[in-house]
């Protein structure tokens, strides 16, 4: 069986989500420091890579109200300057990975996923397989697609990274996990303290108390991102919700080892 783990690198973490294209650069630096690390400790797990938009594409999106449609000629302009906003992002972390020497190729979702009223209709993630068995990193991103019922829409790095992370698992010659880094110490209870394990059996008496972001943002915050999770969990498919600013932390995720932080799994 190969190790396949999908990381994403949260726009929370990457950017200030409170100052509109504002990037980490420094986090970002380090959080591909850790990546390469874990490269060196284990040479052979296959690792997908995706970032959020954060105050980046999250700006131009709600400024557009991307997500609910493109036809207007002001709402495709919107789209292609969203498109623009998370590229510019992208780059500058996908600089980092180069200049560390890790082979990560970037792809634009909006070249490999089609949605019908923003739901995932066709994918085509060859390029993705073909990269894996290249021996390279895709690094993958939230990003506009083209919709079928509605002109345009966002697919948001979450949802992207579960279909992703089904699409590899239903091959049956991956075990695949995922882990999300964010700029939170995991999944908050009413009293702000983590809950460790989120499974479909106690999400009922959780589910109230998680909510969206505080910040400009167009995909959900992180009740969307636990019920994408919780799906792919119950495939066997286990998720990860880590505080990507403790050194060392997505390291020991990425690797498997004892992780403070949420994690969803079917039991
Ligand atoms: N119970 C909760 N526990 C933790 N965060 C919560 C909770 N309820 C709401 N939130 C909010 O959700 C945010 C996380 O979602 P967000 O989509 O911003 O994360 P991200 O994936 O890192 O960012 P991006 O979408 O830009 O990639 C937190 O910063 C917080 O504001
Ligand atoms: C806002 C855009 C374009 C992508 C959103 O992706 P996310 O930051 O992963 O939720």
């Amino acid at each position: 069986m190969l190790e396949l783990v999908l990381i994403k690198l949260g726009g929370s973490l990457i950017t200030d989500k409170n100052q509109p294209y504002t990037a980490r650069l420094e986090t970002m630096q380090h959080l591909v420091e850790e990546i390469s690390l874990v490269r060196q400790q284990n040479p052979s797990l296959k690792m997908i890579i995706g970032n959020g938009a954060g105050s980046f594409g999250h700006q131009s999106a709600h400024k557009y109200n991307t997500i609910n449609g493109v036809v207007c000629d002001a709402e495709k302009l919107g789209f292609c300057l969203v498109h623009q906003d998370v590229l510019d992002l992208n780059v500058l972390l996908a600089k980092y990975f180069l200049q560390a020497g890790l082979p990560v190729v970037s792809l634009p979702p909006l070249t490999m996923a089609i949605t019908h009223n923003k739901k995932l209709l066709k994918a085509d993630f060859s390029v993705i397989e073909n990269c894996l068995q290249s021996g390279l990193m895709p690094l993958v991103f939230g990003d506009v697609v083209f919709d079928k019922a509605i002109g345009g829409t966002i697919l948001s790095t979450d949802t992207l990274l579960a279909e992703l992370a089904k699409y590899f698992h239903s091959q049956g010659n991956y075990q695949v996990r995922l882990i999300n880094a964010g700029n939170y110490p995991g999944v908050y209870d009413q009293n702000r303290q983590v809950i460790p394990h989120i499974t479909p059996a106690n999400y009922s008496q959780i589910k109230a108390v998680i909510g969206k972001s505080a910040s400009v943002d167009v995909t959900g915050g992180m009740i969307q991102k636990v019920e994408e999770f919780l799906a792919i969990s119950r495939l066997g498919i286990d998720c990860w919700i880590i505080d990507g600013n403790i050194s060392g932390n997505l390291v020991k995720a990425v690797l498997g080892q004892p992780t403070l932080g949420t994690v969803i799994r079917a039991f």
